[in-house]
């Protein structure tokens, strides 16, 4: 057996059979077991190693899943995967039909709550620990959130009202000094004092002594909140940022220390009303590479497991890289323009801006709303920000884009990196509505480039523009087309023609064009004669281009994000109020209304029926 301590587990309840060594044997287990599959599949690999111990002590302790566990992300779940019956098919992580990258409740009891986005944890924890009292049921709710996560305002909001009602609730604060890079803000920055004060050095040293004193001061005064106060709190906590909202601070404890957590977690059981623990952890610990480079293995595609290094990049330059370095070409000629992400600098590209010009580049922690209304801000001060989110986290700030950008028209370029499909990721990260939540923003221009190319010119557009702007590209490898020198001026809601046909008309928006132009060449072959149309704009849309195309039987729209409310949606709403659709038929072709699956995003397209085969037989189908 290659991992004799985990494959005798049948159930996650055979956990509390095995001694501290022997689960400092699983943890080592676990942690060749997670390196051995990540190597292969990639993955969520350091945030994962950095919570074995955590996971085993909560297993040993608590009774899941009638307790409840609820991950924040959800990205750090593997080993609560693995040992919750995942194990024989965790081979298959992130495949399509395979087992999914975060926790899912479709997937197992064990998995409380579905997750992906940051800082719901604490939330959705709190519903459940209401449920549960309103039910009159006395199971242990548990929230695991990482110091990144915390500096999302969801997680305030949920404290805030978590300390108010007092219901029993136990929050795990997993501090590891990182988000997906560096840790950012004044939180973050307390959490560091908390860590390095002199009073927490000393403690470290005697906590073993600290816990070994708690029962002797007897167990119902261990439950009071003075007990906790006057034992940990006074001697452990500057500050008592989480005491002031309401919560029993106890921290921070070494959070590789099983026999530790064991200990604490049974007494936390006896306590009453909200309680945060705040636990200390090496991001990537156990596996050198990602111990030395937690950003690079927070999520990484296949490497070699021996020496930790990925294959050479081969082939085309990533949109993200494209897009870096153009604004940073742009910022060179405009000093309004500023830059602002939610904790995803390298992500999103904007870590080299941040490099080239630290004064005018801004990491918000994950903080969308925020970053959208501080955007506002600068723009109604003089400035162009560009916000640089993914597209299906720019989610959250949708009322910021509405009520604070585009009521006041103020000249703030939204970039929205990973839109359509993302791949292995799957439905809690798809970037597949964006094109429904900013076509009915009044004042608001969306720019859609089909490559890299025009990723560039739309982008110079965009911030020369004095109004708000939407730029939405894919994940991944642009077509390897060639990058001029200088920028191409992009006329505002004017499309391009790509090709000239006379029975169809092939009207599309981004890289799926390029099928499209395919799909064209299909229907050629079997005598239909298709034009194809780059849009460009979503919005303002080209009616004169489609007037000019109405003597079509059928047009066609094609995009890359939902059918409900997208391209197609408009082009629907325009045939319609002009009279068009009296003499012409309408296919839309994009994503279903549906959430779609992870897989590779290759497999997830032709599931969508994108490919250029599909495209061709759909629309011969249509005609016929
Ligand atoms: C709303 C939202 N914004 C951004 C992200 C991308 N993201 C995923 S994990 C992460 C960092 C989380 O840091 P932390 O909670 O400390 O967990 P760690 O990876 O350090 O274990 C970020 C920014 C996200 N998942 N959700
Ligand atoms: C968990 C999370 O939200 C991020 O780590 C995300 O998975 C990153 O995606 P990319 O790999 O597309 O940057
Ligand atoms: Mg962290």
């Amino acid at each position: 057996m290659m991992y004799p301590l985990l494959e005798k587990i049948k159930e996650p309840a055979d956990i509390k059979r095995y001694s501290v060594s022997e689960l400092e044997r699983l943890a080592k287990e676990l942690r060749e077991f997670i390196v051995a599959t990540v190597a292969e599949n990639g993955g969520h690999l350091a945030p994962s190693l950095g919570t074995v111990e955590l996971t085993l002590a909560m297993y040993s302790v608590f009774n899941f899943p009638k307790d409840k566990l609820i991950w924040d992300v959800g990205h750090q779940a593997y080993s609560h995967k693995i040992l919750t019956g995942r194990r024989e098919r965790f081979h298959t992580l992130r495949q399509k039909g395979g087992i999914t990258g975060f926790p899912n409740r479709a997937e197992s009891d064990y998995d409380a709550f579905g997750v992906g986005h940051a800082s719901t944890s604490i939330s959705a924890a709190l519903g459940m620990a209401v449920s549960r009292d309103l039910s009159g049921r006395k199971n242990e709710v548990i929230a695991v959130i990482g110091d990144g996560a915390l500096t999302g305002g969801e997680a305030f909001e949920a404290l805030n009202q978590a300390g108010d009602l007092g219901s029993k609730l136990i929050v795990i604060l997993n501090d590891n000094e990182m988000s997906i890079d560096k840790n950012v803000g004044g939180l973050s920055d307390y959490l560091s004092r908390i860590r390095i004060t002199p009073q927490y050095n000393k403690a470290k040293k005697d906590m073993g002594n600290l816990l070994m004193s708690i029962p002797h001061i007897g167990d119902k005064a261990f439950r009071t909140a003075q007990v906790v106060k006057d034992s940990v709190r006074a001697a452990l906590v500057p500050g008592g940022i989480f005491e002031e909202l309401g919560f029993h601070y106890i921290g921070p404890v070494d959070g590789h220390n099983i026999s530790l957590l064991q200990e604490l977690f049974e007494r936390v059981r006896e306590m009453d009303g909200p309680i945060l623990i705040h636990v200390h952890t090496k991001k990537g610990k156990g596996y050198a590479p990602a111990e030395m480079e937690p950003d690079k293995f927070h999520g990484i595609g296949k490497f070699d497991q021996q020496t930790g290094k990925c294959p050479p990049k081969t082939g085309a330059p990533s949109y993200t890289s494209v897009f870096s370095k153009a604004l940073i070409e742009l910022a060179a000629q405009n000093s309004n323009i500023t830059a602002i992400t939610a904790a995803m600098p390298s992500g999103t590209g904007l870590k080299a801006f941040g490099e080239e010009y630290p004064n005018r580049f801004f990491d918000v922690g994950i903080a969308e709303e925020h970053a959208v209304t501080l955007a506002a801000g600068m723009a109604a001060d003089g400035k162009h920000p560009v916000v640089a989110l993914y597209s299906t986290f720019a989610q959250r700030a949708y009322d910021q884009l509405m009520h604070d950008v585009c009521l006041q028209n103020l000249p703030v370029t939204l970039c929205l990196d990973r839109a359509g499909l993302v791949g292995a990721d799957g439905p809690t990260h798809h970037g597949a509505f964006d094109l429904s939540y900013l076509r009915h923003m009044p004042n608001m221009t969306v720019f859609v480039p089909k490559d890299e190319a025009e990723l560039r010119d739309m982008l110079a557009k965009a911030v020369s523009m004095d109004s708000p702007t939407a730029v939405r590209y894919p994940r991944g490898t642009g077509r390897g087309v060639e990058l001029a020198a200088g920028f191409q001026d992009i006329p505002v809601g004017k499309a391009q023609l790509l090709r000239e046909g006379s029975d169809v008309a092939i009207l599309g928006v981004g890289p799926l064009l390029y099928k499209a132009e395919e799909a064209a060449e299909l229907l050629q072959q079997q005598g239909i004669s298709a034009a194809v149309v780059n849009m460009r704009f979503v919005k303002p849309l080209d009616e004169e281009m489609i007037r000019r195309l109405a003597h079509v039987k059928l047009m066609v729209t094609v995009e890359e994000n939902s059918i409900a409310g997208g391209f197609g949606s408009a082009v629907a709403e325009f045939l319609m109020d002009s009279g068009l659709n009296r003499q012409l038929d309408l296919l839309r072709l994009g994503l279903p209304d549906k959430f779609i699956e992870q897989g590779t995003q290759e497999e997830l397209l032709t599931l969508c029926g994108l490919q250029p085969e599909q495209m061709a037989a759909k629309i011969k189908e249509r005609l016929n």
